[in-house]
């Protein structure tokens, strides 16, 4: 039994030896030769309905299945401890692809935990796909659960206000209707939800287990029964992950241990030192003991992670320090090796009902691996030159 650290840097590598080759190759093809129709048909149905190729059996076409997509998909199967893992172009990709498997499951009723990512919160209330969404708190889902609910959703931690929750709770409260819990931010490095008998564990691959802002991706680990589910969807959809960012998140891996302590240790001295400014109100970050008062920090997520976000006096302020940053980012995403700041309700939540979208004077920034008194210098620059 390999330590989590080992099956980071050598998960989804089988083979390579036999191969001839030591870095994972890339596999670009469309298509792929089929030995007879009747051996490619069977290769064909076999996917079409949500299969892998078995041994030696054609691969058909790329967008049912692709070796470096397999090759990541067992990278992050290993770490969630999950049996399977379904990778798609993008987490919102993954995520519509969950909502479709719960529908082939005859269900329609969503019960979700806000707050979510706005575009998870926007798919949702908009029905878009076809689904009907109730929101609740943790202690109201049992409340909300009807016959043709099919699923329970998730994130924690949640963007982007940090508010963690419960998932033994959840998972019990959820009375055995399937729990999808959003992971992108904890990743499985912190916190693992399949232990906790949560169904799907979905990631927007995007962030920190590509880890570099260079490629997209969307993933969710689960078991081998809702991964053919995941697959058939996915199969008429066409939202599969493609080979090139397949290569680079499967890369991402390797790192994605030390990475995220590092950015953790940065971020809890950012966060510490936000929390003591004059012109900063609340801090949310789970490292702090106002932001976990049911105590999973140590418990559910074996640390705080290195996202967070903080108030200050007025929306307009906050608005303007984007703006006045010089060494970190103004921009979406959140997970990569350099420090990215952001304002929720004007982009990330910007589709969120006024009811329930982050407030004005809140700003979210994912700490990257600069020294975090660099980091802190720049922010608190920013604060005060746009007071
Ligand atoms: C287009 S908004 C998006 C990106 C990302 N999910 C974030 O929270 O930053």
């Amino acid at each position: 039994m390999s330590t989590f650290d080992t099956l980071a840097v050598h998960a989804g590598r089988d083979g390579l030896t036999e191969q001839g080759v030591h870095a994972v190759p890339i596999d670009l093809s469309t298509t792929a030769p089929l030995p007879s129709v009747h051996e490619g048909g069977l290769a064909y149905e076999q996917m079409a309905t949500g299969g892998v190729p078995l041994e030696g059996q054609s691969t058909v076409y790329q967008r049912l299945w692709n070796p470096t997509v397999a090759r990541f998909e067992a990278g992050v199967a290993a770490l969630e401890g999950a049996p399977e893992a379904v990778a798609f172009a993008t987490g919102m990709a993954a995520l519509s692809g969950v909502l479709l498997a719960m529908k082939s499951t005859g269900k329609n009723h969503v019960v979700a935990v806000r707050p979510l990512y706005g575009g998870t919160d926007h798919v949702l209330a908009s029905g878009l796909l076809g689904t009907e969404t109730t929101f609740a708190t943790p202690a109201e889902v049992r409340g909300a659960l009807r016959p043709d609910t099919g699923l329970v959703i998730v994130e924690t931690p949640a963007n982007p206000s940090l508010e963690l929750v419960d998932l033994a709770r959840l998972v019990e409260e959820a009375d055995g209707v399937p729990v999808m819990v959003d992971n992108t931010f904890a990743t499985p490095v912190l916190q693992r939800p399949l232990k906790y008998g949560v169904a799907m564990v979905l990631h927007s691959a995007t962030k920190f287990l590509g880890g570099h802002g260079d490629a997209m991706g969307g993933v969710v680990a689960t078991s081998a029964e809702w991964a053919v589910r995941l697959r058939s969807v996915r199969a008429v959809t066409g939202g599969i992950l493609t080979p090139w960012p397949a290569y680079l998140l499967h890369r991402g891996l390797a790192t994605l241990p030390i990475r995220v302590r590092a950015q953790q240790d940065a971020a809890h001295k950012v966060a510490m030192a936000l929390a003591g400014h004059e012109l900063v109100g609340k801090v949310y970050y789970p490292g702090l003991p106002e932001c976990d008062p049911l105590g999973l920090v140590g418990t559910q997520m074996s640390g705080p992670g290195s996202l967070m976000a903080f108030d200050v006096e007025s929306a307009e302020h906050a608005e303007r320090i984007p703006g006045a940053v010089r060494l970190l980012t103004h921009a979406v995403s959140l997970g990569g090796i350099d420090t990215l700041i952001q304002h929720p309700a004007g982009l990330t939540h910007r589709p969120v009902a006024a009811d329930a979208k982050p407030h004005a004077q809140m700003l979210r920034v994912s700490i990257g691996l600069e020294d975090p008194a660099d980091i802190l210098d720049d922010l608190v620059q920013a604060i005060e030159s746009t007071r």
